[in-house]
């Protein structure tokens, strides 16, 4: 399995970790700006004829795929200094023949695309798109959404056939077929341009539509009813801003790396957490025992999402009383939803964790049985998970999907000897340097 480069466009050669579990972490991190606002500005940079600018944009191999995608288009990238500062700026028309379909299908988000496409071209081909192997994962809501736009797909040959119709009633209210994050972005985005406003209801309220509404507010495109499920935007036919924004901090980075203090049983500060949106979370590991504490709040760097630093000390768990299940926001977020697998096995009881949301993601959870893990399968979408667990070391190949392979990284820090961790290449798709960040805590990784 191999990799891309983001900046050179090379193949990557497979990476490895050898891990010495047992290692207690101490100090703090700071949780990095999430991937899936980052995509999602990416695209909607297509919106404006003016330049671009992102802020501490994590530097991930999600957001390289999707730039190597603009630059084959035309856009100009630069990234300013290091600190994920980014700068975009669109060519006078976008050259859609030139597509880089390998960059493409290895991403989900390319779908995202559609939205901003459909203001100015009325025929283009984008490659189908693809990500993480987490089972059949539908854009049938996306077309629904879309089709009140005037856009018409096509699929053949592994590609979409994009029409868009010349004239169009005003589409009014969209009721979303699904509560879906990037189907919502894609609504949002074919509204930003079009001269009525479009009332969308049935919207996820999740963190990267927030960003994105808060972004497209920059570029002069009201927005109301943003955190809520119904959501009216006031579009602009025009836009061309010389814009300036930072999205805000990943809820699943910082789920994660509290997972890892809860795991090895370690005292660490996770430093810059969107609260709002690991409530539920928190709130259910409180009640299996954890302990922890947390600051004040104060704004992230786009002045609207609440920040926190939450300390976790080592506590005793047992399992909760009903399943854990993820819902749409504000619920359980189906992608911290694996992290809970690690954290039921070091729990006193028998939990059970039901994805309804994917067909396979749960199966890459039977993997942590390799380091000791007791985690019975009952059907694709529930897990009956057993603790607490004497970890031991061995050596696993990363599923694909990027969680599952983080919650194997996190489940060797704690198994006695070592383990080695190989194909890591799928973690870099979401986490900005993870090993050495963790390392920086006193986690005993080392990359070959
Ligand atoms: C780039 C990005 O932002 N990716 C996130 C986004 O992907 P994205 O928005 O693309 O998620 P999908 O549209 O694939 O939805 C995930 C799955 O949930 C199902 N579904 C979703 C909503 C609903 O109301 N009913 C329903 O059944 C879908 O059919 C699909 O099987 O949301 C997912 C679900 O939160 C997250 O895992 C991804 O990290
Ligand atoms: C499933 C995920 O994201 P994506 O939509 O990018 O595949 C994820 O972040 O775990």
């Amino acid at each position: 399995m191999f990799d891309y480069d983001g900046d050179t466009g090379r193949a990557r050669a497979p990476q490895h970790l050898r891990v010495r579990g047992g290692a207690m972490l101490s100090g703090s991190i700071d949780v990095k700006t999430s991937k899936n606002a980052g995509v999602a500005l990416l695209c909607a940079s297509l919106l404006n004829r003016g330049t671009t600018t992102l802020r501490r944009v994590a530097r991930i191999e999600e957001v390289n795929r999707i730039l190597r995608v603009l630059a084959s288009m035309g856009v100009h990238y630069e990234w300013l200094g290091d600190d994920g500062d980014l700068r975009l700026t669109p060519p006078e028309r976008l050259d859609l023949t030139r597509i880089d379909a390998d960059a493409a299908r290895r991403t989900r988000s390319i779908i995202m695309f559609l939205g901003p496409l459909l203001h100015d071209y009325t025929e283009f081909e984008l490659p189908f798109a693809g990500g993480c192997e987490l089972g059949d994962r539908t854009v049938e809501p996306h077309m629904v959404a879309l089709r009140r736009f005037g856009l018409a797909v096509e699929t053949s040959q592994g590609v979409y056939r994009a029409t868009v119709k010349d004239h169009i009633d005003p589409p009014g209210a969209i009721v979303l077929t699904e509560r879906g994050d990037t189907v919502t972005e894609n609504a949002i985005m074919a509204a930003a341009r079009h001269p009525v406003p479009t009332v969308i209801r049935n919207a996820s309220c999740n963190y990267m539509v927030q960003d994105l509404c808060f972004f497209l507010e920059r570029l002069g495109v009201r927005v109301d009813g943003v955190g809520t499920t119904t959501i009216t935007v006031h579009g602009r036919e025009e836009i061309d801003v010389a814009v300036d924004y930072a999205p805000s901090e990943d809820p699943i980075e910082a789920w994660s790396l509290l997972a890892a203090a809860i795991v090895t049983e370690s005292e660490i500060t996770v430093r810059r957490v969107p609260i709002e949106f690991v409530e539920i979370e928190l709130a259910l590991t409180e009640e299996m025992g954890l302990v922890y504490t947390r600051s004040g709040e104060y704004l992230a760097a786009n002045g609207r999402t609440r920040l926190t630093d939450l300390t976790v000390f080592p506590s005793p768990l047992r399992a909760p009383m009903d399943k854990i299940h993820p819902m749409p926001f504000p619920g359980l977020n189906i992608d911290n939803l694996p992290f809970f697998a690690l954290i039921a096995s070091c729990a006193e009881g028998s939990t059970m964790i039901h994805d309804w949301v994917y067909e396979n993601r749960a199966i890459y959870l039977t993997e942590l049985n390799r380091l000791g893990a007791r985690v019975r399968l009952l059907d694709p979408h529930r897990i009956y998970v057993d603790g607490p667990v004497h970890w031991t070391g061995a050596e696993v190949v990363c599923p694909p999907a990027l969680r599952p392979a983080v919650v194997l990284l996190l489940g060797m820090l704690r198994a006695r000897g070592v383990s080695e961790l190989r194909h890591i290449n799928v973690i870099h798709r979401g986490y900005e340097q993870l090993a050495e960040r963790l390392q920086r805590l006193g986690a005993e990784i080392e990359p070959f």
